[in-house]
């Protein structure tokens, strides 16, 4: 059997790296952002046995031309371009790296909110093109105010903490986390998203991209947020419908947003986003940092080397898990 790992993206922390060479594994790589057909190219030229997802989907295409494949790492936690259902079908686990870049990603939230709300971004700017905009200049203090978190897992409870220690109370929505979550943070728990909506006066996002999720962010939604209210999106672009939430910039309703992740990325060149001053954007980035590379990093690899050598590996980082227990037995794999 082949012991080669293909990686969608970039290079993997120096640690993954090494810890796949200890266990024999190679490691080769699409380009960044590769369509599926050449995902499928890649599998096929190396029989990789695994793939760590960084970029590009992984759909049932690409699972087909791969008969050998016997693991799919996710690089972090999103799995919203892997189809779990055919991995399912096929017998292939997909692994996530729960919580492993959690607190890199809150960081980066806490950071969008502050440069959104203090108005870092054309403050800076206008300096540098030699204006002083002091005279008339308002800023808003958020001690007191109130962030809403939309889904509450690992990000949505390193953000709480970390805003609360500047002073925002929480609310939070997230129909699948119980109770006990929300009371360990002191999050007063909303049962609808429309109540999470009416409270926030910054909107948080942290819950995965699914069908129910799409586009939860649209003109109406965004209508019953307060005025003045702030959006922090490091969960996926594909949350917000994103010419709406411009539209409610312009409008005055919101005051502004601090974004992440785009609906597709890279983003076109002429972005709507991009030609709005109350918006901060980083490129999907908030998971890049040294620290979490490592940890991410070792954990899509080490998923691997485990599926492949028979270890158990903790249900909790199957994200298909219960697909997986009502599959067929899987037929077409090299075992
Ligand atoms: N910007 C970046 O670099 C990164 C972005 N992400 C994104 O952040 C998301 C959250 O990551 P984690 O907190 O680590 O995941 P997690 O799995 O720990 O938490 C997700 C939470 O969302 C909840 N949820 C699911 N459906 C929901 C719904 N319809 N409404 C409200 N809540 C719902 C789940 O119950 C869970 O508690 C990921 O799905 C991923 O899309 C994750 C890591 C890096
Ligand atoms: O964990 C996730 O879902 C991510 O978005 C991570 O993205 P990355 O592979 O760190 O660029």
């Amino acid at each position: 059997m082949s012991k080669t790992i293909l990686v969608t993206g970039p290079d993997l922390d120096p640690a993954a790296v090494a810890l796949a060479k200890e266990h024999g594994f190679d490691l080769v790589h699409t380009p960044a952002y590769a369509e599926s057909a050449v995902i499928s190219e890649h599998l096929q030229a190396s029989g990789a046995v695994g793939i760590v997802s960084r970029m590009g989907r992984i759909d049932a295409e690409v699972m087909d031309a791969a008969p050998q494949l016997r693991a799919i790492s996710k690089h972090g936690v999103g799995v919203d371009n892997i189809d779990l259902a055919a991995a399912a079908a096929r017998g292939i686990p997909v692994l996530v790296a729960s919580g492993a870049n959690a607190v890199s990603v809150a960081e980066h939230a806490i950071a969008l909110m502050l440069a959104a709300v203090k108005r870092l971004l054309p403050l800076d700017a206008g300096l540098r093109a030699g204006r002083w905009d002091k005279p008339g200049f308002a800023g808003r203090e958020l001690d007191g105010a109130t962030m809403g978190l939309m889904g509450m897992g690992a990000i949505a409870q390193a953000t709480g903490r970390m805003a609360q220690g500047l002073g925002l109370t929480l609310v939070g929505f997230d129909p699948y986390a119980p109770d006990s979550v929300f009371e360990a943070l002191g999050v007063t728990r909303c049962e609808t998203v429309d109540e999470l909506l009416a409270r926030s006066e910054v909107l948080s996002l942290h819950c995965p991209l699914t069908p129910d999720t799409r586009e939860m962010l649209n003109a109406e939604s965004i209508a019953k947020m307060p005025k003045g209210a702030y959006v922090v999106n490091t969960a996926r672009g594909g949350l917000i419908d994103e010419p709406a939430l411009v539209a409610a910039i312009r409008s005055g309703h919101l005051a502004g947003a601090g974004l992440d992740t785009f609906a597709s990325e890279p983003p076109a060149a002429d972005h709507i986003f991009f030609q709005e001053p109350a918006i901060v954007l980083t490129p999907h980035i908030g998971g890049v940092t040294r620290q979490a590379g490592a940890r991410v990093g070792v954990e899509a690899v080490r998923g691997i080397i485990q599926i492949v050598a028979g270890d158990e590996v903790p249900q909790s980082r199957i994200a298909n898990r219960k697909l997986l227990a009502d599959a067929p037995a899987f037929a077409n794999v090299e075992k």
